[in-house]
């Protein structure tokens, strides 16, 4: 397995009260068995085919194909998408540096841009400073319909036009989006873009913006980057081999994560805090937080997702974390840090009056920031679960992905909600559409 998963550390048995009893783990547990037996037969049936996309490789030519064409002599290339049609992307990028403090903008490759939040001033002057000559576009939505997506879409077509650029749009944009279906919803941002030659990747349409990051959604950002995508399917297929195997799920660590997610919904905690020590899970934690939130916030159910980074958040959200309300399920996650990074001066170190800091890497802090961390949670009564990856790279980032895709399914099930839909988000986008046309705002 590429990483290892411990939930010693959320028991009541072992740091107390405040943990988590071991009879509402197992019950838990047991309604996680029966919500992994529908995801096997849905799976059977062919209704859950993102169970099967970790073992696809035919679509990877065309996604690699259609990365090489917007890297092809690029500086920029600028992924236009909201919500599931960016988060993921974002998540593989920064395997390659992509929003890393300060080595994003030393990247051999171009220079990729998300523009997930609609802003008028980031995004007008991101169309003023970039060289449009050589800056390329991606286009993604699975409906086609999103405001956001479609309103950056038509100004980035008006830019190229100003700039004298429109007899090249076809070899500057690609676009991604579900096939117009004769007699269907007219999919607004084919109609944009499909008379302009521009060429289109299908989305799939068995699989929701959030679920979608190992499909072409993900993988064509992460593509353009030069990743080794055929890596990052290979590690999400290790983690959903149990699934559909028939092995045993209790064993499977997103059965596990399931049922202590479970358990902790149960016994009132109403707030799931994921913690990555490392700037390169900085994406991953807010890809997870919309899973998880449009995943379950459904008939009063869910938990709140709720992000953080270390170690630097030990120094802006640890205080509450320890000592205020104890309603929170804690998610650690480390990497192999020791020994990495640059090397303290002894004798610097002595001149700071930290010798201890002398020899040891910065690595070696984090490390043991982590671990000093996750012990504290639970000396604090704070049941914190611990995933440890040695390195993240392709294959283990593959195997996060799919490790917390599955559990967030298994948790809907359990929970009685459908993990697929989002009903709720629908009116405000409605009365937002309907402000804009008359102006209000
Ligand atoms: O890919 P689309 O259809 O543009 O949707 C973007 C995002 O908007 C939502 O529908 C919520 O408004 C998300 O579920 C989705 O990931």
């Amino acid at each position: 397995m590429t990483f290892t998963q411990s939930i010693d550390l959320v028991r009541a048995a072992t740091i107390g009260g405040d943990g988590l009893p071991d009879t509402a783990i197992d019950a838990a547990l047991s309604a996680v068995e029966t919500a992994a037996g529908r995801l096997a037969s849905e799976h059977r049936a062919g209704a859950l085919p993102l169970l099967s996309v970790p073992g696809e490789t035919g679509d990877l030519a065309a996604i690699r194909e259609a990365g090489a064409r917007l890297a092809d002599g690029a500086s920029d290339v600028v992924i236009l998408g909201t919500g599931g049609s960016s988060l993921g992307g974002q998540t593989l990028a920064q395997l390659a540096d992509y929003a890393v403090p300060g080595l994003g903008r030393f990247a051999d490759k171009p220079r990729i841009h998300f523009l997930d939040n609609l802003d008028p001033l980031t995004f007008g002057s991101l169309l003023e400073r970039l060289p449009l000559e050589t800056t390329r576009f991606a286009a993604i939505s699975k409906s086609g319909g999103t405001g956001e997506t479609l309103l950056q879409t038509m100004a980035v077509l008006s830019a190229l036009d100003r700039a004298g650029l429109r007899s090249k749009v076809s070899t500057m944009f690609v676009g991604l989006s579900e096939p117009q279906v004769d007699g269907g919803k007219r999919n607004a941002l084919r109609a944009l873009l499909e008379p302009e030659g521009v060429p289109f990747l299908e989305h799939h349409t068995g699989i929701g913006g959030r679920y979608s990051v190992l499909t072409n959604v993900g993988l064509l950002p992460a593509a353009v980057l030069g990743l080794d995508i055929a890596a990052i399917r290979a590690g999400a297929a290790e983690v959903v081999a149990p699934f559909i195997s028939g092995g045993d799920v209790r064993e499977a660590p997103s059965a596990i994560g399931a049922a202590v997610n479970m358990a902790a919904t149960l016994e009132g905690r109403a707030i799931a805090v994921f913690m990555g020590y490392s700037d390169r899970l900085e994406r991953f934690a807010r890809w997870w937080v919309q899973l998880w939130a449009e995943s379950l916030g459904k008939d009063g159910k869910g938990t709140q997702p709720v992000a953080a980074l270390g170690p630097v958040d030990q120094h802006s959200q640890q205080q509450l974390y320890l000592a205020g309300p104890k309603d929170k399920l804690f998610t650690v996650v480390t990497t192999a840090a020791r020994g990495r990074g640059p090397k303290i001066d002894a004798a610097l170190a002595e001149r700071a009056g930290q010798a201890d800091f002398g020899g040891k890497t910065i690595g070696d802090l984090v490390a043991a920031q982590g671990l000093a961390m996750i012990d504290t949670f639970a000396r604090n009564g704070c049941p914190v679960r611990h995933i440890h990856v040695d390195r993240i790279d392709e294959r283990t980032m593959g195997a996060l992905l799919m490790h917390f895709m599955l559990e967030t399914i298994l948790t809907g099930f359990a929970l009685g909600v459908d993990p697929f839909d989002q009903p709720a988000v629908e009116e405000a986008k409605i009365l937002a559409k309907r402000y804009l046309a008359e102006g209000r705002g």
